[in-house]
């Protein structure tokens, strides 16, 4: 049975007009798993959260965790947030001002009644975990926002809950601190394996820390997936831009040559003969670049102009024009040769790729679905 079941789960919220935030949501997470929801900014990602927690009352939908429910509309059970037992992790820490890292730590336990040396004891713990336990008699103004996470993060472990709940823990932290944290994090989660809900809009943190993302698209999971099958396979473009294959070309297919924005493309046929028209995806990382088409032998080919280069330490931002389309090609600053470093804005290049890495979508349904895995093969020199 599955840890924790979410069914036909729906929330609008009053106004002129009624906003629907999470549309009849159907999921069920594993006892260990640590899932991400990731979608920008008002996809219904923080109600879906809050739901789980208990801050928010769904209007229908049921939620039940292992045999006990937590939420059903049709019976009238709503659990409060305390009769559920969730850790929840906020971006804004929201530690007790005067309390110490002690006492912030071990308040979910004195909630729940776990006194003495036993709550004592699993304070140490929580704190040793996070690497926090020589701050335990701080204040948390006397601590740095990464350490004033790690509080906040052993607070939501200390009473071993059933659940974890993450809402954009990492993104009040700076770069640097946020890999850290982030890291960390991830090796809790393989030594503890608790059940985690993390919310974010950072495609990257929902790689590396998930063991299934959900993408949220307007109230619902548009893809739900190994970061793996998300990465290589997004199912529709929506999920496709999201998750960086950020190029898009809408291509036209006309006497068997096929064209983006008016410009010819070489060495591409896709594999299903239905679509005439549909649109290509691929991440700057993918595209290469050329004074020529003979340079790039093996790929599919497109010629256009540079419009800028910006330098970027180990990658140049190469932006190309190719008809009315604007390109990014990010390309190995190191391994490059002296002709790319030195391009500028007018000088004429060839853009290629592999066209195993390229995704391809039709254009006939809302929301362009995937047309096949490998849909496009290079045809042979
Ligand atoms: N209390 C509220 N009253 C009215 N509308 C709300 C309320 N809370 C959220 N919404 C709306 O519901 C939708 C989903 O909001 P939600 O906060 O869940 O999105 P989100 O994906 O978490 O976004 P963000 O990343 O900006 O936090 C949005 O359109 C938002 O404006």
């Amino acid at each position: 049975m599955s840890h924790i079941l979410v069914k036909g789960l729906h929330k609008q919220f009053a106004g002129k007009p009624p906003t629907t935030a999470i549309d009849d949501l159907d999921f069920a997470i594993e006892a260990g798993e640590f899932i991400v929801l990731l979608g920008p900014s008002g996809c219904g990602k923080t109600t879906t959260l809050r739901c789980l927690a208990g801050l928010e009352t769904a209007g229908s939908g049921a939620i039940s965790l292992g045999g006990t429910t937590w939420f059903d509309s049709s019976r009238r059970i709503a659990l409060p947030p305390e009769k559920r037992n969730i850790g929840m992790v906020f971006q804004s820490y929201a530690l007790w001002p005067h309390l110490t890292v002690r006492k912030n730590i071990g308040y979910p336990l004195q909630a729940r009644g776990t006194k003495g040396p036993e709550a004592a004891k699993r304070v140490e713990e929580a704190a040793a975990l996070v690497d926090c336990a020589t701050l335990l008699d701080r204040y948390p103004a006397q601590l740095s926002g990464g350490q004033q996470q790690r509080v906040s993060l052993a607070r939501s472990l200390v009473s071993r809950p059933d659940l974890i709940l993450f809402d954009e823990p990492l993104s009040n932290l700076d770069a640097k601190l946020r890999d850290d944290v982030r890291a960390h994090l991830h090796e809790l989660h393989a030594r503890l394996k608790f059940t985690a809900v993390f919310v974010t809009h950072d495609q990257s943190e929902a790689l590396a820390l998930a063991d299934r993302v959900a993408v949220m698209r307007a109230g619902r999971f548009e893809q739900i997936g190994t970061p793996f099958d998300v990465f290589e396979r997004p199912a529709t473009e929506y999920v496709a831009d999201f998750i960086g294959l950020s190029n898009r070309l809408p291509a036209a297919r006309i006497d068997g040559v096929t064209r983006v924005s008016g410009v010819e493309v070489e060495g591409l046929v896709l594999a299903s003969a239905q679509h005439d028209e549909f649109v290509l995806r691929i991440r700057p990382e993918d595209l290469r670049l050329a004074p020529d088409r003979g340079s790039l032998s093996g790929l599919t080919t497109v010629a256009g102009t540079v419009i800028d280069s910006v330098f970027g330490g180990r990658h140049l931002d190469v932006y190309v024009a190719v008809g009315g389309l604007r390109l990014h090609a990010r390309i190995e600053a190191r391994t490059t040769d002296d002709w790319a470093r030195a391009l500028r804005g007018g000088e004429p290049v060839v853009v290629g790729f592999c066209p195993d890495f390229a995704r391809a979508y039709g254009l006939e349904n809302e929301g362009s679905r995937l047309i096949t895995v490998q849909p496009l093969v290079a045809t042979k020199d």
